[in-house]
């Protein structure tokens, strides 16, 4: 069964990095629930170091549990869960994350009575300490000036791109190890798109490892080197994001899974 749990953040503790060939993160034939209702059958991807990987597929495929079960909010029934190497399953979400993995999740991960540097400045601060600060703020207001022209504005009264955008920034200015973000761009406006974008192509380009869980299809293949197609809990195609196209277009349309072996109820 699932176990949610809550997500923490604290002084980064991740470990060197391994030798080359070892995933920054992977899954191996993981199955999880929630509680009677099984939502993944024995799904494996891997995350190379600083590689992008995209995981697409139809409402409800699954793609929200494999980014809880990367981060530790749920616990897989079975398989393994490896951070560079090592194998991480059933380690509760804030160990996962001071080992450098990072989850934005779906919404807003904002706290929406502080002002935008409040939330930034409070992130920073447990993850690289009140000394690293500074220059972290500096680099999160160079990579989205919006955030500079709001700084002192209350977090809750930006609109609901500008909170994904510091949602993401939050995270993004301390370099994570891995990054597993949900649905970005989910209700954006076009151009804070391409503002969230453009901060993922900047965190890959810094070394992040990245997992990329979205329906805007074309717009995370094109942040990435690789894409796995999930179907009712199963992967159901892997490979380069350039040949992605066509077989996404099968498993938007109901292509790959059988309803009834996923416990789907119509
Ligand atoms: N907390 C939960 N309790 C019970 N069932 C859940 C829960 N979260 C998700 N599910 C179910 O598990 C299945 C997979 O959900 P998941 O959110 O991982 O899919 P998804 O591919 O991310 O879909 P979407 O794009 O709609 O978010 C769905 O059938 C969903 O209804």
């Amino acid at each position: 069964m699932a176990e949610e749990k809550g997500q923490t953040t604290g002084p980064d503790q991740r470990a060197p990095a391994p030798g080359p060939g070892v995933p920054a993160l992977a899954l191996e034939a993981v199955h999880a629930a929630y509680g009677p209702y099984r939502a993944l059958f024995g799904v494996s991807l891997a995350v190379p170091p600083g590689g992008g990987v995209a995981l697409i597929g139809p409402n409800g495929a699954g793609k929200s549990t494999v980014a809880r079960v990367a981060s530790g909010l749920v616990v897989p029934s079975a398989g393994r869960v490896l951070l560079d190497g090592e194998d991480v399953t059933g380690r509760p979400a804030h160990e996962i994350a001071r080992r450098g993995l990072v989850h934005v999740p779906e919404g807003r991960a904002v706290f929406s009575s502080l002002s935008v540097e409040e939330n930034l400045v409070l992130s920073f601060a447990a993850r690289v300490g009140r000394r690293g600060v500074g220059a972290a703020l500096e680099r999160a207001y160079a990579a989205f000036p919006v955030l500079a022209e709001r700084r002192r504005q209350e977090a809750g009264t930006l609109s609901g791109g500008q909170q994904r955008v510091l949602s993401l920034a939050k995270v993004l200015a301390v370099a994570p190890r891995c990054l597993v973000v949900d649905e970005l761009s989910l209700g954006l406006a076009p151009v804070m798109v391409d503002a969230v974008y453009e901060g993922l192509a900047a965190a890959r380009a810094a070394g992040t490892a990245v997992l990329v869980v979205e329906q805007h299809v074309e717009r995370a293949l094109g942040v990435v080197d690789d894409a796995v197609v999930l179907a009712q809990g199963r992967v159901t195609w892997r490979g380069p994001a350039d040949q992605a196209q066509a077989a996404v277009g099968l498993a938007l349309t109901g292509g790959g899974g059988d309803p009834a072996e996923s416990g789907a109820e119509g």
